[in-house]
């Protein structure tokens, strides 16, 4: 393992704390990994739902960029909410002078149904920026929305998948099940196989910002050089226990607890 894991989330924020940036920023801290951030969108939201966005200036989210990656060790990296084509270019250029593992979680739409990119968006981060990826990490609509196939059982999430990989170009998919119903699986297709990443469904309504906190113990553990499988095997324990002990707290979807795999003994 190195000294000092470094990893980047560039995404938006969420004041409540469960989702976007501020899940992302405590999970690397729990996985002692140092945390970096920018914002592409100060997002009003909270459990219930998403009551304002206002998104930051393309010059003022590539400025952070440059602050960071002029001046920091830079081992792995993630994207979140990329709201707008402009921003999208911009960091499609930034993105491929950047030579570590990228993780993309293709956030499209919260938990609560708010949209947080724009309709015109969904293609060009698929057709611009998911080629440039290491890995990309979609839910069951996400995947639908890149691939254009509804995806209805595990062998559609397979399917979809390779597809994800051979036909748009990512450098490998993972496709999470949580909102199918059974046990929570997810398969990763990683150029060659495909690998699947079960656990019990657990019975609760605390999901705000698990991909978020998953893709970003993902970014951790491949900041500290595992490979892609094991990093994903031990993101989804990570997951799992943050969800398994989620907090009910706010009127809405709760959210994660994110040093609960400190008592379920997950690898660090
Ligand atoms: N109720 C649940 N019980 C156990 N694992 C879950 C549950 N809901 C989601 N997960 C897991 O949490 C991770 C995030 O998945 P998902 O909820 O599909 O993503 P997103 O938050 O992007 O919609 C995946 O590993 C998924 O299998
Ligand atoms: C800024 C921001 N980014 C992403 C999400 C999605 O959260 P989830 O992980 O619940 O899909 C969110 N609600 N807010």
């Amino acid at each position: 393992m190195r000294n000092i894991p470094c990893a980047l989330t560039i995404a938006g924020t969420d004041p409540s704390g469960g989702a976007g940036i501020h899940a992302d920023l405590k999970t690397f801290q729990e996985l002692k990994t140092y945390g970096m951030s920018v914002i592409t969108s100060v997002v009003a939201q909270n459990t219930t739902g998403v009551q304002a966005v206002h998104h930051i200036p393309v010059n003022m989210i590539e400025q952070q960029l440059d602050s960071v990656i002029s001046d920091m060790p830079l081992h792995a990296f993630k994207t979140g909410m990329i709201p707008t084509i402009e921003i999208m270019e911009m960091l499609a250029g930034k993105v491929s002078e950047l030579d570590v593992p990228y993780v993309m979680d293709p956030v499209m739409v919260a938990t609560s149904g708010d949209p947080l990119i724009a309709e015109d968006a969904r293609t060009y981060l698929r057709d611009h920026l998911l080629p440039m990826t290491s890995l990309v990490t979609p839910n069951i609509s996400e995947a639908e929305e890149i691939t254009g196939e509804k995806i209805e059982t595990l062998e559609d999430m397979r399917c979809a998948a390779a597809l994800i990989v051979h036909e748009f170009g990512a450098g490998a998919a993972l496709i999470k099940g949580g909102h199918l119903k059974g046990d929570a699986i997810d398969f990763l297709y990683d150029g060659e196989s495909i690998h699947s990443f079960s656990s019990e469904r657990i019975e609760t309504t605390n999901t705000h910002g698990t991909g978020c906190t998953y893709s970003a113990a993902i970014t951790a553990y491949l900041s500290q050089g595992y490979s892609l499988g094991d990093a994903v095997k031990q993101a989804k324990d990570f997951v799992t226990a943050a969800i398994r002990h989620s907090f009910s707290i706010g009127k809405g979807n709760g959210p994660t607890n994110h040093w609960a795999h400190r008592s379920e003994g997950v690898e660090q």
